[in-house]
Parts: C-alpha cells; structure tokens; sequence
C-alpha cells in the first residue's frame, strides 16, 4: 500500500510538474516558480494522508460494522443509544474537516510565499548586500513564518476543541450506557455478562469511529493541500502544445505580419501592436529599431508563439502560424535573449541543451560559428562546468554560448533579443562578429532587435517601429543617409547615449 502511494506521489508530482511548464510564460513569470516549489509538500502532504491513513481507515471501517451487528444482536435498545452519538460525532467532523482543508491551503500559501520570499532574496543576494537590506529582508521573512505559525495555532485551538468535544460525547455515551444498562439489568432485560459485552464493543466500535473521523480529517487537509495541484493539473495553457499540425521540416518562407494587433493578457488596457504589416523575406536579416517599449520583443515573442495577437496573423510560408504545432514551429526558431540563461552541466551540455541529437562534431561547429574560440582556454574545453553557480564566464562568453545553442538545432529563424545590450565594447565586437558571419554564411532568416548602431548595421534591412507600427523601413545606409529619417533621429539619440555612457560598460 505504502509503496504503491509513494508511486501515486511520483506521477502526481511529475504530471504537475509536466503540466507547470506546458503553461504560457506569463503562467510561468508569475505563478509557476511558486507553485513548483509548492508542488512537492503539497503533493507530499495529498499522497500521504491517502496512502498512511486508507489502511487505518478501511481497518477501522470493518471493526466498527462488525461491532455494531454484535452490538445490535446482544440489544438493539443499548446500541441505539450508542449510536446517537455518531450524528453530532461526524456532523463535527464534517465541519472540523472543511475547516481543516481551508487551513490547510491557506498554510500552504503561505509557506510558498514563505519559500518564494527567501528564494528571490537569496538569489539577489548581492543586491540585497550592496542596500544593507539584511535587516529588512530578517523582518520581512520573520513575518511570514510568524504567519505560518498563527495559521498552525489556530490549527492547534480547533483540532483540541474537535477531538477534546468528540472524546467528551463518546465519554457521555458510555456512562449513559452504564446507567441505563444498569436499569435494564435490574429490570432483568439483559445480564451482566451482555452489558459487559457492550461496554467491550463500544469501546471497540468507540475507537474505530474516531479512526475513521481522523481518516477522513486528514484526507481534508490532504485535500487542501492538493488543491492546487489539481487547478494546474487541470488547467489548459493559452497556446496548447500538440493542438495543429506539423509543420514540415523542410517547409522555408517568408514571415509576414498582416494587421497585427496586440495586448499583453495581463495588461489588456495597452495596446502595444496597433496595426503592424511587416514582410521579412526568407534568409534575409532584418533589426527591429525603436524607442524602448516601441515592441521589438513582443514581436519576437508573437513570432516565437509565446502569445497569439489579438488581431491579425503571423504567417509563415503563407500559413497563419497557429495552424503548427507550436513545438514543430519553435523547433525551427533559435533564440538569444538579451539575458543569456546557462544551466547547470558543461558548457557542451549548454549547447546541447534542447538538440538531444546533436553530435560532439555538431556542438564544435556551433561552438566555432558562434566564436567560442575562448572555451578551449578553459580547464576541460567543452567539458568545462558552467551554469548556475559557476560565474566563471563573462557576459559576453556565455552569450556566445547561447548562440551556439540557438545554431545547433540548425534554425530557419534565428531571434536575436537585444543580444549586445548588456555587453561591452570588446564582447560586443565578439558576438556581433559572430552573427555577421551567421548572417553572410547561413541560409536562415534572422531578426534582430537592437538598440546599438553596431548591431543594427549588420542587418539587410531596417524595420523602425513606432506607436505599435511600423513607421519606416529600408536598407541601412539609404535610412541614415535620408534626410528626416525616423531612423536617423534615433541613432542619433542613440549615439549620443553610447557616447555619453561608453564609460558604465562592465563586461569582460
Ligand atoms: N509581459 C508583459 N506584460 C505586460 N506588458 C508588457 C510585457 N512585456 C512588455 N510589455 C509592455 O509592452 C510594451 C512593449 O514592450 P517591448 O518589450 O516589446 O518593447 P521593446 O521595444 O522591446 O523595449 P526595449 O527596447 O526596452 O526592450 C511596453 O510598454 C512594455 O511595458
């Protein structure tokens, strides 16, 4: 029994796991980190009241069916009386059980906001430092254990006054059945020898009735905790992977927007596409240029089917792209994101990571193409631990690195987020002579979303947006060489923040 529960624990916790990263990113941004850390107690707590209490429950059951037909054959009169106290017994129980699963899914909140607390901090550790916000953090984290405990008090108040009143009504019952008992053998109804035998079996029905009540208190809190692993379990992504078809590996074409409108589902009053037609042609490069908050990510994150526009479509090869499988879709999209994300493995793990069938020569050739020349001065090359915790690599190197992830898996799309911005002079030279050499050698469409001139220059083709459209759009050196050009504007103002900020370049 014990086992097989541990089993059920298992698949629950993986298929909500499973089901936590099937959700959209906005899910993920603000709930999923929350909940998979949740996920494992309140998964713990379900699976274990079920499996430690359903033999206890089931056991109890049995004894207290079997005593009370001893009981009904020795005298109905007595048993009856007995059994008036199982009405109030389980009318409590039923209202102690709801209030239990109440408490218990409040605990759990809190203890995830507890966890969630600790683990932010912990991860800007250094910021909280550099702010002497040590104090503050102890008070903040303080008050949210103080929480959990008031939650576990009241806990402690109701379950005494449950168990203390179900005790003090079981008690009553049996000294009623003393005193009556006692009339109806001096009345000559029933012997001593039957009414002893009562006595024996309420005591035994008495026990497995309380069995039962803890079984089921339990089974509540359980229920409680679990509660939010079923909402997630039962709950159905914005963009559900497996709902299309396949797109065709074979399958290249142009990227087009057609009237494309767009609001972020968590700030539906912003619109922050309002009508963009755009045409990116097959294999060719094309920076996304604008004021901050102009929509450069959101239009990558449309093409990346992280969020389906409100209006209009995105169509690839001619065919909206919601009619893919967003995994076939994504499979052909290799993205860079300003913030590259190195996990925990080597750095030929890294690379590796979502192209399970990429071949030590496929890493090498990525690592090459995207200038990683710098691994092989590292102690074990390719092999080298990077990731989580092992801050031995710049900015500049694991941007690198995550380049080579985006070209391992062989993209028709390449998406470049900003991929220099956070990067000095010297690795943004690195990075941005890697992705020319993509752009000349490769036959893949890349788009790249860049503030910096240097990043922009790169590109065939120029595309500026402005109010959530597309205000002007041509090659490079005819838009900076065009007298009133949007896109001269803001270079200009572009160049003169690089010019006045060359010296706040940390990297490398
Ligand atoms: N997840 C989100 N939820 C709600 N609003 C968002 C979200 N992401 C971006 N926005 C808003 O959408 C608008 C466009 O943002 P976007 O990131 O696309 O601009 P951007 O041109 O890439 O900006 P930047 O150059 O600063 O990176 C902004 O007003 C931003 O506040």
């Amino acid at each position: 029994m014990r086992l097989s529960g541990q089993k059920i624990i298992a698949r629950v916790r993986t298929a909500a796991y499973t089901a936590s990263l099937r959700q959209e990113p906005e899910f993920a941004d603000r709930s999923a980190g929350d909940i998979v850390s949740r996920l494992s107690v309140d998964t713990g707590i379900l699976g274990e009241s079920v499996t430690n209490n359903l033999s206890d429950g089931l056991r109890a059951l049995v004894t207290a069916t079997v005593g009370v037909g001893a009981m009904l054959w020795i005298s109905a009169k007595l048993t009856l009386l007995m059994l008036c106290v199982v009405p109030p017994v389980s009318l409590g129980a039923v209202f102690y059980g709801r209030y239990l699963r109440k408490l218990s899914n409040m605990t759990q909140d809190a203890v995830g906001e507890m966890s969630k607390t600790a683990e932010e901090k912990l991860n800007a550790f250094k910021t909280v430092t550099a702010y002497n916000a040590q104090p503050l953090e102890s008070r903040l984290f303080e008050n949210k254990v103080d929480g959990i405990f008031q939650l576990a008090k009241k806990e402690a108040y109701m379950t005494g006054l449950f168990w203390g009143l179900s005790g003090l009504t079981g008690n009553l019952a049996m000294l009623s059945l003393l005193g009556y008992g006692g009339s109806l053998v001096s009345r000559g109804e029933i012997t001593v020898g039957d009414l002893t035998s009562l006595l024996v079996y309420s005591a035994y029905v008495g026990g497995s009735v309380s069995g039962l009540t803890r079984f089921f208190t339990d089974l509540m809190r359980g229920v409680g905790a679990g509660a939010r692993v079923f909402w997630l379990l039962d709950r159905e992504s914005h963009i559900p992977l497996n709902v299309g078809k396949p797109l065709e590996h074979w399958r290249n074409g142009d990227i087009r927007f057609e009237g494309v409108r767009f609001r972020y589902p968590t700030r539906r009053e912003v619109e922050v596409l309002r009508g963009v037609d755009l045409t990116i042609r097959r294999g060719t490069s094309v920076a996304l240029v604008g004021a901050s908050g102009s929509g450069k990510t959101s239009i990558q994150q449309l093409i990346e089917r992280f969020y389906d526009p409100s209006e209009g479509q995105v169509t690839f090869d001619g065919e909206d792209i919601r009619t893919f499988t967003p995994e076939s879709w994504r499979a052909r999209i290799g993205v860079v994101f300003q913030d590259p994300i190195l996990f925990n493995g080597t750095v030929a793990e890294n690379i590796a990571y979502g192209s399970p069938d990429a071949t030590r020569e496929d890493i090498e050739n990525a690592a090459r193409e995207a200038n990683c020349d710098f691994v092989y001065s590292l102690p074990q090359g390719l092999d080298t631990m990077s990731g989580f915790g092992k801050a031995s690599l710049s900015g500049g190197q694991r941007q690198r690195i995550s380049i080579a992830r985006a070209l391992v898996r062989r993209p028709t799309i390449l998406l470049l987020d900003e991929a220099t911005s956070a990067l000095d002079s010297h690795s943004e030279d690195a990075v941005n002579a890697a992705i020319g050499g993509i752009i000349r050698e490769r036959n893949i469409t890349v788009i790249i979303a860049a503030h910096r001139l240097s990043s922009v220059a790169r590109a065939e083709r120029v595309v500026v947006l402005e109010d959530g459209r597309v205000s002007e759009e041509g090659r490079y050196d005819i838009l900076s060489r065009k007298e009133g050009s949007r896109f001269r504007a803001l270079m200009a103002a572009q160049l003169l923040l690089e010019k006045t900020s060359t010296a706040d370049v940390p990297e490398e």
